[in-house]
């Protein structure tokens, strides 16, 4: 049930649909609910009484959840208030009889109520709608005075997949900017104060970095304060500044943090899941703990919310069930419940899970504390699998997505390309430019492998210079034929080091998941392949049998 966020609109439709919704199932559930008031006045037998007064206080134990989230404030905290008198009243069953008809007559006054929806005090908790920036293709305008360099500037970050643009003079810079604004702006220092008026025009700020001609203190400073995320000095070291941009859109922009909401409440569910997505999370739901594997293992989420009080398998049961599996450790467990007792929460928080969230939440509540919990996940995340040169999974975690990938191809009959790719006389490069010019190539292909692939891609450093790319959905002729591209593009970048420019090449083998059986065999067969590539003389693609 992945879907794409909605405008906020749109959004605002589906919560108020998902209100009306509930709103007709309080139609059934509260005559329901009288029903049940009524037939306890006149049950006499105490385990009968017993039985049907559980079913009561589950009944507004839900209600007390799930009215409030809803817009029916009201309702929710006249069920809270029973459902606790329905606990005591159970506690103390035989000795405590008389005062139970206060409780049916309020009980009984309750569901003849006609509620209206508290839409205002319901959306008080605005859903903040963060916007989807065009992430494909992102545009830079540098401006250069010196035309060569300008446009040297504006070739190589084309070839990193951004539409660059290279202007001469800040006027024609100013031009171009009132017709479409960039993403990103690269500047000389002395026009820094066309930069710092244009940053206080914005709302938000736009990713600014400054070129000067020497490095002193004060135009540090002034860069800083007109906003600047990085500064260099000329001559350029064009990836050096390409890395710094993408360190910039990596902050402004990380992909979607992945949510799966447990619950069997159907419209409950939806109703999370849109506020989330209105946050820019991606959300799945399902409704069958029973389903809880296969959802882990495709969606891979990145925090669960878990309803507490389901039928089939309680919260913290399925918890203890996540947390069997190693590889689901990191992933942190919010219950969502009506629960407000603290020694029942910390019994459930003690079995598993990592937080209690008390409904009814309100809207934004739900999404900070879910984007508190994704965010320092990520991190946790990345630190302990990504590689410190190029951010990219390491050898041991690009080889498990794999592995992962495999089997849902061959679950799904689908197919995927996995691809081996290694840079050519890598060690040469060493030689003769020095180690830390040879970590700017690496540090640049994976820049590039990163810009040129989709996000659906999985990309690991494999080795020093050898990296490993798994592409889901993308047959033979596809692979082939974007990794000729990124080939050529990586041909072209210009690499400085302190003896003047070099360029590089690189090599990549290619197989598809459905020649193989096994993850290592796959593994094989593109490092033959690339072996192949090699051996006919490098600075090429080429595919597997
Ligand atoms: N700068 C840098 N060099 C690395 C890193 N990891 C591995 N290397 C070097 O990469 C070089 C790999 O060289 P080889 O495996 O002999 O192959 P090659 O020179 O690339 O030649 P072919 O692959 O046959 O085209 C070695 O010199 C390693 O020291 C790293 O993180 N940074």
């Amino acid at each position: 049930m992945d879907e794409k966020t909605p405008p906020l609109s749109e959004l605002q439709q589906h919560l108020q649909l998902l209100s009306a919704k509930f709103s007709e199932r309080l139609k059934h559930e509260l005559p329901e609910l009288r029903g049940m008031a009524q037939t306890l006045r006149n049950t006499q037998d105490p385990e009968d009484r017993k039985q049907l007064l559980t079913r009561v206080r589950e009944q507004l134990h839900k209600l007390s959840g799930s009215a409030g989230t809803f817009g029916f404030g009201t309702l929710g905290k006249q069920a809270r208030e029973l459902e606790l008198q329905a606990v005591e009243w159970l506690e103390h069953l035989v000795k405590q009889e008389q005062g139970h008809s206060a409780f049916l007559d309020r009980l009984e006054e309750m569901t003849q109520q006609n509620f209206v929806m508290e839409l205002n005090a319901a959306s008080g908790q605005t859903v903040t709608a963060v916007s989807q920036a065009a992430l494909d293709q992102r545009r830079i305008y540098i401006l250069e005075h010196e035309v060569e360099l300008g446009e040297n500037l504006r070739q190589t970050l084309n070839n990193f997949g951004y539409i660059a643009s290279h202007y001469a003079s800040v006027e024609a810079l100013d031009e171009a900017i009132r017709e479409h604004m960039p993403d990103a702006l690269i500047i000389e220092s002395q026009e820094l104060e066309y930069a710092a008026k244009l940053q206080a025009q914005r709302n938000d700020a736009l990713s600014l970095l400054v070129v000067a001609p020497q490095d002193d203190f004060s135009t540090q400073l002034q860069a800083v304060r007109a906003g600047a995320m990085g500064f260099f000095c000329k001559p350029l070291n064009f990836s050096q500044l390409e890395n710094r941009l993408e360190r910039c859109f990596a902050q402004q922009q990380g992909d979607p943090y992945r949510v799966l909401i447990v619950d069997d409440d159907l419209e409950l569910a939806a109703r999370y899941s849109l506020v989330l997505r209105g946050a820019n999370m991606q959300v799945e739901i399902i409704n069958d703990p029973a389903m809880i594997f296969a959802h882990m293992r495709d969606f891979n989420p990145e925090v669960v919310l878990l309803d507490v009080n389901m039928p089939t398998c309680k919260g913290p049961e399925l918890a203890q069930i996540i947390r069997f599996n190693d590889d689901w450790l990191r992933i942190p467990i919010i219950y969502l419940s009506a629960e407000t007792d603290i020694v029942r929460q910390m019994s459930a928080l003690l079995k598993a899970g990592d937080d209690f969230v008390t409904k009814p939440i309100s809207d934004n509540a739900l999404i900070a504390t879910v984007f508190a919990r994704a965010q320092r996940a990520r991190l946790l995340s990345n630190a302990l699998s990504r590689d410190s040169l190029t951010g990219l999974l390491k050898h041991a975690d690009i080889k498990d997505q794999l592995a992962v990938e495999l089997e849902r191809t061959q679950r799904k009959s689908s197919i995927a390309s996995v691809v081996m790719l290694d840079i050519d006389h890598f060690k040469q490069v060493n030689d003769n430019h020095g180690h830390s010019a040879g970590d700017n190539v690496i540090r640049s292909l994976a820049n590039l492998l990163r810009q040129r692939l989709r996000r659906v891609d999985c990309l690991g450093r494999y080795g020093g210079e050898e990296f490993l790319a798994v592409l889901p959905d993308c047959d033979a002729e596809q692979a082939l034929r974007v990794l000729d591209e990124i080939r050529q593009r990586f041909s072209e970048l210009c690499f400085l080091s302190k003896d003047g420019q070099f360029s590089v090449t690189l090599s990549a083998g290619i197989a598809m998941t459905r020649s193989a059986d096994t993850a290592g065999e796959l593994l094989e067969r593109a490092d033959r392949a690339l072996y192949a590539a090699k051996h006919n003389g490098r600075n090429q693609v080429q595919l597997g049998g």
